[in-house]
């Protein structure tokens, strides 16, 4: 399967995790995928379709509380409906001042992991910096990679 759509689910609060997945969507971008972007804490996203349909979805999320997943976030996990076969990947931005430094995106992979594909995952510590962006475009390689794995398992 090549990769040709992709969505990013994402929360935010101070714009560290937003500020990631944008530097996604340039990457994604410049592989000619089409990218949506979805905010959960957006009052809209309670009326969204949560079954979704892109070859690949992203997660993003920022920790809160001891490294746990925001509320919105929980939520949209635990009603939205993917496919097996859908390629996944999660990132998430976090603080080493915390102990459980990113704990959020381990929690993710651990609700991620046995309903989808999951290719690749990436913490970054607070607000992303220029490298960052040569993260993203590995990141983003290794869901093409993954995608193009799929193919060859099918065919
Ligand atoms: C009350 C509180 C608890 C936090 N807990 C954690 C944590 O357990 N682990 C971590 O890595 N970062 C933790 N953080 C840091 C945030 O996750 C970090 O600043 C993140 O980049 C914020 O993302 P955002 O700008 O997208 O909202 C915490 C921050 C606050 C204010």
């Amino acid at each position: 399967m090549a990769l040709t759509s992709c969505r990013i689910v994402y929360t935010s609060k101070t714009g560290n995790t937003a500020q990631l997945a944008l530097l996604l969507k340039d990457s994604l971008e410049k592989t000619h995928v089409k990218v949506v972007m979805h905010d959960v804490e957006k009052e809209a996203d309670r009326y969204q379709q949560r079954e979704f349909t892109e070859d690949a979805i992203l997660f993003g999320t920022y920790s809160w509380g001891n490294g746990d997943i925001p509320r919105a976030m929980s939520e949209m996990v635990s009603s939205m409906q993917v496919s097996k076969h859908t390629v996944t990947g999660i990132f998430g931005t976090g603080d080493r001042f915390y102990p459980n430094f990113c704990g959020a995106v381990d929690q993710l992979v651990q609700l991620i992991q046995p309903i989808s594909n999951l290719a690749v995952t990436m913490k970054v510590e607070l607000l992303p910096q220029q490298h960052d962006a040569l993260t993203c475009e590995k990141f983003v390689h290794k869901l093409h990679d993954r995608a193009k794995q799929a193919l060859t398992v099918s065919q």
